[in-house]
């Protein structure tokens, strides 16, 4: 198998690196950066604190088109750019994966694409950070879920879906992964925006003074998903979300990384997917509170 991951950031050097460790002989894993110089090697920090330079391939437009299987690792507003960058000549059978936060980019892809090669969702909640160019941390160990985003796709997916479960760990595969998409965009949708916003760490979420703007994301959240037929319980949600901020607590936010870093977010991806489904069923106000989120944190940067 051919694969070949594009985004040589936190997610995409953990992913190599997992998957590097699990490869089974010949087997080809390759890496598509967008710096001009690319050394041979990076440096991964494990979460003990322990340091390896792991060696690596850099893929060439070559070796994408040869590619069997494709693991988009970058941010959410930028898989768009990086399919129309390096994806116009894939082979055949090539599926695609594409690991990032927030909903509404698989939308934003070509119908060809969908139609063509099975589209995966690949869900995390392992921690990882850049801490420069070449060089990452795995700071919080955690799992992986995935499924088929078009499920209609002709074309058989079973060696490739065989080959992910094989390769990295702590995976799990699911048939309905939209499922897991909206439970993951719950807990974005309330602890990315009230961390960035007010500059604190995770398990500050759990403060009494952002409970009533929690509940309120929640049950806009509830009723947002509901519109799209996806059924969840407020109250175990809430549950949820404590929990992921509770076991999270020192963390920095991604969201609040970004707002630090005068970074672009993915709130656009997050609270405003929500509102744009708000909006296709013409119910505005469903996800008024989100919408307002989305335009407080683009004022930060
Ligand atoms: N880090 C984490 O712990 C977690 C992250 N996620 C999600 O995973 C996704 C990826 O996040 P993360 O890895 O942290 O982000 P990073 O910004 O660390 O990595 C993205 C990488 O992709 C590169 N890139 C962007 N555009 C292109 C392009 N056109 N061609 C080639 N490379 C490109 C970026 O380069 P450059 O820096 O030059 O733009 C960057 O190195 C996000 O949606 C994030 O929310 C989910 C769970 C945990
Ligand atoms: C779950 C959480 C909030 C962990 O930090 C996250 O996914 C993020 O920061 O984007």
């Amino acid at each position: 198998m051919n694969i070949v991951i594009i985004g040589a950031g936190a997610i995409g050097l953990l992913l190599h690196k997992q998957i590097k460790d699990n490869l089974p002989l010949n087997n080809k894993l390759q890496i598509v950066s967008n710096k001009q110089s690319i050394p041979p090697q990076y440096q991964f920090e494990h979460l003990d604190g322990t340091l390896t330079n792991v060696l690596f391939a850099a893929a060439n437009r070559e070796s994408i088109s040869q590619a069997d299987i494709i693991i988009i690792c970058v941010k959410a507003f930028q898989v768009v750019n990086v399919i129309e960058q390096h994806c116009e000549n894939l082979n055949k059978s090539a599926s695609i994966v594409l690991s990032h936060n927030g909903m509404g980019v698989y939308e934003a892809l070509p119908d060809s694409l969908k139609i063509q090669h099975p589209i995966y969702a690949l869900l995390t909640t392992n921690g990882s950070k850049k801490n420069a160019d070449w060089s990452v941390t795995h700071t919080g160990i955690g799992h992986y879920d995935f499924g088929l985003l078009n499920n209609g796709v002709l074309i058989d997916h079973n060696a490739h879906t065989a080959f992910l479960k094989a390769v990295i760990p702590n995976i799990n595969y699911h048939e309905d992964i939209k499922e897991k998409q909206w439970q993951k965009l719950a807990i974005n949708s309330v602890i990315n925006p009230i961390t960035a916003l007010n500059n604190i760490k995770n398990g500050d979420v759990l403060k009494p003074e952002f409970r009533t703007l929690k509940k309120q994301l929640i049950d806009e959240f509830v009723r947002v998903a509901e519109s799209e037929g996806v059924h969840f319980d407020a109250d175990s949600l809430e549950y949820s979300i404590n929990q992921v901020a509770s076991n999270t607590a020192e963390n920095t936010s991604s969201m609040l990384s970004d707002v630090i870093s005068k970074r672009k977010t993915e709130i656009e991806f997050i609270n405003g997917y929500l509102g744009l489904i708000a909006n296709k069923h013409n119910k505005n106000r469903l996800a008024k509170t989100h919408c307002e989120l989305v335009e407080r944190i683009n004022n930060l940067i």
